[in-house]
């Protein structure tokens, strides 16, 4: 289990590109036959993916918790972003085609991730927060999911938002998870920045070929860095940082949330002209 801290932003004003890398970007989530996990103390949040082949990975609670089973006191989201999956929940299995989402409650013991077939292995991208209240496992697939079209091609920023897990969709505790999907020629994301100290963002920045980038803005909004991403790469955003993108192309990118309250839309805008 990858641990990170949680960094003051008085002192990520003075991180070099070496130590905004180390704590903020997660590089390696996903290797045939196995399950990475980064733990952040930014709301306890578990970032994960597992890319199971011939046989069924089991999804069981690292050290670092301390719990019996993973889902003892925590909930999660899973995307699957590969081949056909079969995630089982307590000897329950549900079927997720690429960019499907399920979500598995508090108190599950037993969760089984599968490849439909070895030879085009599924991709599970999952976050996992903690929760105190059980609610049941819960498929979305994506044409199932509340679209918001956001942006234009004019702005570079022409996208659309699929929600899966939030008030409106797939109940949860505290967690809350979608897709966003830029059109050709759009490259922005989340421009006019934002910030919502009440909640901490994890991106998965994907759909980029081998050598386009995200250059992942962050930072206060008078202090902004960046983190240059690959595909299939994710980036921590702490409550206080905005958190933004321009590619070298389009891209999609999933992003969760975990926090104090259960409000998509609670966003405190930042004026173009305080970002610096
Ligand atoms: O494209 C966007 O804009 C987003 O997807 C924004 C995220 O959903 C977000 O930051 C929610 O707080
Ligand atoms: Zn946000």
């Amino acid at each position: 289990m990858d641990i990170r801290h949680a960094s003051h932003p008085d002192d990520v004003k003075r991180y070099d590109t070496e130590a905004l890398r180390k704590h903020f970007l997660i590089e390696n989530l996903f290797e045939a036959g196995h399950i990475h996990m980064t733990y952040t103390h930014y709301d306890r949040l578990v970032i994960g993916g597992a890319v199971p082949t011939e046989q069924p990975l089991a999804l069981e609670a690292p050290q670092t918790l301390k719990t019996e089973y993973f889902f003892e006191r925590r909930e999660a989201g899973f995307v699957n972003l590969g081949g056909p999956a079969v995630i089982t929940v307590d000897g329950e299995k549900h079927s997720l085609a690429r960019l499907d989402a399920l979500y598995v409650g508090k108190g599950t013991k037993e969760v089984l991730l599968a490849s439909e077939n070895a030879a085009e292995p599924a991709k599970l991208y999952f976050c996992s927060a903690n929760a105190h209240h059980q609610l049941p496992a819960s498929k979305m697939a994506i044409d199932k999911a509340n679209p918001n079209h956001l942006g234009s091609l004019e702005t570079s920023n022409e996208r659309t938002i699929y929600q899966f897990i939030h008030e409106g969709g797939l109940q949860s505790c505290q967690l809350m998870l979608g897709i966003t999907i830029l059109k050709p020629g759009s490259i922005w994301n989340t421009m006019p920045a934002h910030l919502h100290d009440r909640r901490m963002e994890a991106y998965l920045y994907f759909d980029l070929n081998a050598d386009a980038r995200v250059f992942h803005m962050m930072g206060q909004a008078e202090e902004t860095r960046h983190i240059v991403v690959a595909n299939e790469q994710g980036v921590i955003s702490p409550p206080w940082s905005i958190h933004s993108g321009a590619g070298t192309s389009n891209y999609s990118f999933i992003w969760a949330m975990a926090g104090e309250n259960y409000t998509f839309k609670d966003m405190d805008i930042v004026q173009m002209n305080t970002l610096k």
